[in-house]
């Protein structure tokens, strides 16, 4: 039996693909895999059985991913899974960026005049905003939901840059022809009425808006977060809206300080709070980690190499290790010495990780306690096809 922690409610759609092999439950202190959405697992003390961590979800910032990396455990996510979700909201984002509909909404809660309809006609002047219509959206990101937000746009009638040095080939080929493409962020910052920004929060990411960066924007810039906190300077972003260099800002990750800044919109954290969606990514997660747990296969790893080879023989022998020379040989020798035979290997690389699977159709108990000697081996392990 495979025991599975859950840190967040996670849905029944995926969780019920576990099957009969599998435990699920919240409380577990010897879990094999985790599966999660936001939950902050800095603080997480991981047990010595953990082999797994999904991600239903895209950003893994709540993940101590490199600590996982040293522990040989795989971290997993669902890209692309929560897309379109996300999407739909930065549309939103969008449309409420521009038309004064939070404000109007708030102002004719508290209309106590009898003829409701003059007071509303005498009072709408106070909320016009402008069409989106032939205006210029921005977007830094040009990943799962950078493309599904450009593309989108594209079809409202807006003209749309995008900016993306790291572009996955994938990704070009789903975007529109008609983005034009930027090679510089600053290109972008220049040239957006609209600018939203869709890239994981990491070093290179962190502040990067910030006072320099909205310096080079045009004034009245209508700012989209649906990303991550860490992207934006907070107080520069303040300080932008009262001196009316940022029209209106747009996030899915407040603080208590922009809450109540005027023309900040708040929303919390609702990107991928849609069914289709969650059962989309809970799917994804379940099934990655199925296919690891049972058969060392990684596909959608964000600290481990991918591979995914078809089982041939009864056992197969898996093992995390450092990407350095002679570890093929080690393995090799180990299996000579054990008499066992090597029906099949692979072996890939990702940075200074390596992962090597080896299917054999003879076992030897103590197989993964000689290789995990090696110094250069990170973790090893042995599934047997049969039990399956
Ligand atoms: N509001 C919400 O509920 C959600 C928020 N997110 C956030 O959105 C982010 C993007 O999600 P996806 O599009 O699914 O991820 P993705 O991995 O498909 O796309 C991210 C893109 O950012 C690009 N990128 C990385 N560094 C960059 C840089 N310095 N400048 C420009 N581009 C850069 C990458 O090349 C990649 O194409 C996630 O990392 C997550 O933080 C994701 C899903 C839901
Ligand atoms: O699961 C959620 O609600 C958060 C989604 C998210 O932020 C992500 O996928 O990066």
């Amino acid at each position: 039996m495979y025991k599975i922690k859950t840190m967040n409610k996670i849905s029944n759609e995926g969780l019920k693909l576990f099957g009969d092999l599998y435990e699920v439950d919240d409380k577990f202190e010897d879990e094999d895999a985790i599966i999660v959405r936001s939950a902050k697992l800095h603080d997480y003390d991981p047990p010595h059985n953990l082999k797994a961590i999904a991600r239903a979800g895209a950003g893994v910032n709540n993940i101590p991913v490199d600590a996982c990396s040293d522990k040989g455990i795989v971290v997993f996510n669902t890209p692309g899974a929560n897309a379109n979700a996300v999407k739909e909201l930065v549309l939103c984002g969008l449309f409420l960026s521009s038309r004064k509909v939070v404000e109007g909404i708030e102002w004719a809660k508290t209309i106590e005049d009898d003829d409701f309809g003059k007071a509303v006609e005498a009072g709408k002047k106070q909320f016009v905003g402008p069409e989106i219509d032939g205006k210029t959206l921005g977007v830094i990101g040009l990943g799962a939901i950078g493309v599904a937000v450009a593309n989108a746009a594209i079809k409202l009638g807006m003209h749309v840059v995008g900016y993306d040095p790291y572009i996955s080939v994938k990704a070009a080929w789903g975007l529109s022809k008609w983005v034009k493409h930027a090679t510089t962020p600053e290109e972008v910052y220049r040239e957006a009425d609209y600018l939203t920004i869709h890239v994981p929060a990491n070093e290179e990411t962190k502040n990067m808006i910030n006072k320099k960066t909205i310096a080079l924007m045009k004034r009245d810039v209508r700012i989209l977060n649906f990303a991550r906190d860490a992207l934006v300077n907070t107080e520069d972003m303040i300080t932008a809206l009262k001196k009316e260099q940022v029209a209106k800002y747009v996030t899915d990750f407040g603080n208590k300080d922009l809450v109540n800044t005027p023309n900040v919109i708040v929303m919390p954290h609702l990107g991928a709070s849609t069914p289709e969606s969650e059962e989309n990514c809970a799917r994804m997660a379940v099934t990655e980690l199925k296919d690891f747990l049972e058969n060392g296969n990684i596909q959608n790893s964000v600290n481990m190499p991918t591979v995914v080879e078809a089982r041939a023989t009864n056992y197969r022998v898996c093992i995390i290790h450092k990407n350095i020379p002679n570890m093929l040989a080690v393995f090799a020798n180990a299996f000579a010495k054990k008499g066992m035979n090597i029906e099949n290997m692979v072996n890939k690389a990702r940075g200074d990780i390596a992962y090597t699977i080896i299917d054999t159709n003879d076992l030897s108990e103590d197989i993964t306690k000689v290789i995990e000697k090696h110094d250069g081996v990170i973790r090893a392990r042995v599934i047997a096809k049969a039990v399956f």
